[in-house]
């Protein structure tokens, strides 16, 4: 299961964050007639992927080019690095001010599949994983993480290519074709298919369904609960 988005309310954090860092960023390149950062763009480009490559994304899609930079660039740099430190900053004070909720039916889902003998990982592309659940209080809830701090430890690939999935499964001794993906962003739908898992669940939350479908979820649900009974 995909984290933000799918078990915490922490998506509109992250799009708030992106869209300030690269409103500004493009505001001081090409002055007050900018094109700000969409939702579209948001989800095509940034959603589910790793921040840094999150950054490279978006710049190519508006043919803009900037230097990697240094991984431990500050965020007054104009590169690739400082652009993700600067949306990093931005991300945690909202984090800190607004604070992360978790989505109710995810929880309700997860103690009833934990019941039912499932094993559960979670997986993010998030370097913030950890600290998240951890302030939601469910850390400890599911059977294995591989997240964004993982992915760059072991040199996983990002979404939409399906490491982080595989490596999921290995930790959770499973098969691939005995797993199931829940994703809600386009990227994690991409990886799942991908990485040919049996059934790959897309998460409509803010009516992407359409598009989840189109990047290859084999279903859309609204709210998890609706996959009560359906799969054990
Ligand atoms: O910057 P972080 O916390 O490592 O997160 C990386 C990405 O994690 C994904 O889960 C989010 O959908 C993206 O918006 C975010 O950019």
């Amino acid at each position: 299961m995909d984290m933000d988005g799918v078990i915490t309310q922490t998506t509109e954090i992250h799009t708030e964050a992106w869209k300030r860092m690269f409103d500004d960023f493009l505001q001081n390149e090409y002055g007050p007639d900018f094109k700000p950062l969409a939702i579209e763009d948001y989800k095509e480009f940034i959603d589910g992927i790793s921040r840094f490559d999150g950054v490279r994304n978006f710049l190519k899609s508006r043919n803009i080019e900037l230097p990697e930079g240094l991984e431990d660039d500050d965020s007054e740099k104009k590169t690739v690095y400082g652009l993700g430190r600067r949306k990093n900053h931005i991300f945690l004070k909202l984090l800190e001010k607004r604070g992360a909720t978790k989505y109710e039916d995810a929880l309700e889902m997860i103690d009833y599949w934990k019941k039912k003998g499932m094993k559960l990982a979670v997986i993010s592309a998030s370097r913030n994983c950890k600290h998240i659940l951890n302030s939601v209080g469910i850390l400890d809830l599911f059977d294995a993480r591989v997240d964004g701090i993982t992915q760059k430890e072991e040199n996983l690939k990002g979404k939409p290519e399906p490491d982080i999935f595989l490596r999921a499964c290995k930790l959770l001794e499973v098969s691939v074709g005995q797993a199931i993906v829940i994703e809600d962003a386009r990227a994690g739908i991409r990886a799942g298919k991908k990485g040919q898992f049996p059934l790959v669940i897309g998460v409509d939350r803010y009516g992407d369904g359409e598009n989840l479908k189109e990047a290859g979820a084999d279903m859309v649900v609204g709210n998890l609960c609706e996959l009560k009974g359906q799969l054990i």
